[in-house]
């Protein structure tokens, strides 16, 4: 039997399960590729918010990476919880070294508003990582904390896009998760316009969403997808785990992850 398509997502761990390694190894076995992972750091969290996290060293990272490209190779990587400048740094060094895809999701903090990314990395994102990522996918947070725009409308989507372009991904994808009104993302290269719109689902268990997509994306990309169709793909597959998204713990529950598997 040949192997499926690779995918790494080099990202923190959840111990709740929702968001972060344990999103992206869910989400990658749905989607029928075999998924790999670098820890970045490790999280203690609930449906409730962040109570610790505890970024690992830069060589164990290193390691993790050496370990599986150099032996089983990669056909596309994501990236997630990063929390330091020099772990920042140091993944972007190794992705530049890459000919597999990159979807960099530049996660800044939880949905509880927790910050997982230390203030001082912001510029080593703008300048380091965002110039080797293949597509980029912040959410209206990330947005603002990385080119201070804000975004109150569909309408500022494309300023907004515009602006983390210029810090050099081939693509992004602005993710509009957090307005009102339809869940409206807008992927694009600074040419093509590419305009993803799924109804709003009224649940408020969307916990691991932004991980979600990326590590959807990932998959789709080490399937041989080109951007626009992996995204799309991507983006019908979050909208199907939201919309099943269940309450675990007092606070935000996870989006499902085995959506699609249950349907077959
Ligand atoms: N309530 C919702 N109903 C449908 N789609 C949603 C909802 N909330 C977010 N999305 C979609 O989920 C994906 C992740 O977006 P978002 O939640 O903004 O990311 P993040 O987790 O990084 O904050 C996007 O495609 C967004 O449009
Ligand atoms: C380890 C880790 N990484 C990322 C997120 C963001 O999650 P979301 O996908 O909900 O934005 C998180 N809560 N924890």
């Amino acid at each position: 039997m040949s192997a499926p398509p690779r995918v790494l997502t080099v990202a923190g761990s959840d111990s709740a399960g929702g968001a972060g390694i344990q999103a992206d190894l869910k989400t990658m076995l749905a989607l029928g590729v075999h998924g790999m992972s670098v820890i970045t750091a490790v999280t203690a969290q609930n449906s409730l918010g962040v109570q610790g996290a505890w970024p690992l060293p830069v060589e164990a990272v290193i390691a993790q990476y050496r370990s599986v490209v150099d032996d089983i190779g990669v056909q596309a990587v994501k990236t997630g919880m990063l929390a330091s400048a020099e772990l920042v740094e140091a993944v972007a060094e190794l992705l530049g070294g890459t000919d597999a895809p990159a979807v960099v999701d530049p996660v800044g903090g939880s949905k509880h508003g927790d910050s997982l990314l230390a203030a001082s990395a912001l510029d080593s994102v703008r300048t380091k990582l965002l110039p080797v990522a293949t597509v980029a996918t912040p959410n209206l947070d990330e947005v603002a904390q990385l080119t201070g725009l804000r975004v109150d409308s569909e309408d500022d989507l494309r300023r907004a896009a515009a602006a983390v372009l210029a810090y050099g991904p081939r693509w992004v994808v602005i993710k509009g998760g957090h307005l009102a009104g339809d869940a409206v993302d807008l992927l694009t290269d600074g040419s093509e316009e590419h305009w993803l719109r799924a109804p709003r689902h009224d649940n408020r268990h969307t916990h691991g969403t932004g991980c979600t997509l990326a590590s959807a994306i990932a998959s789709e990309l080490a399937k041989g997808r080109a951007v626009p169709e992996a995204v799309t793909a991507a983006k019908a597959y979050v909208t199907g785990a939201i919309a099943a998204g269940f309450a675990l713990g007092g606070g935000i529950g996870p989006v499902d992850h085995a959506w699609a598997l249950k349907r077959r």
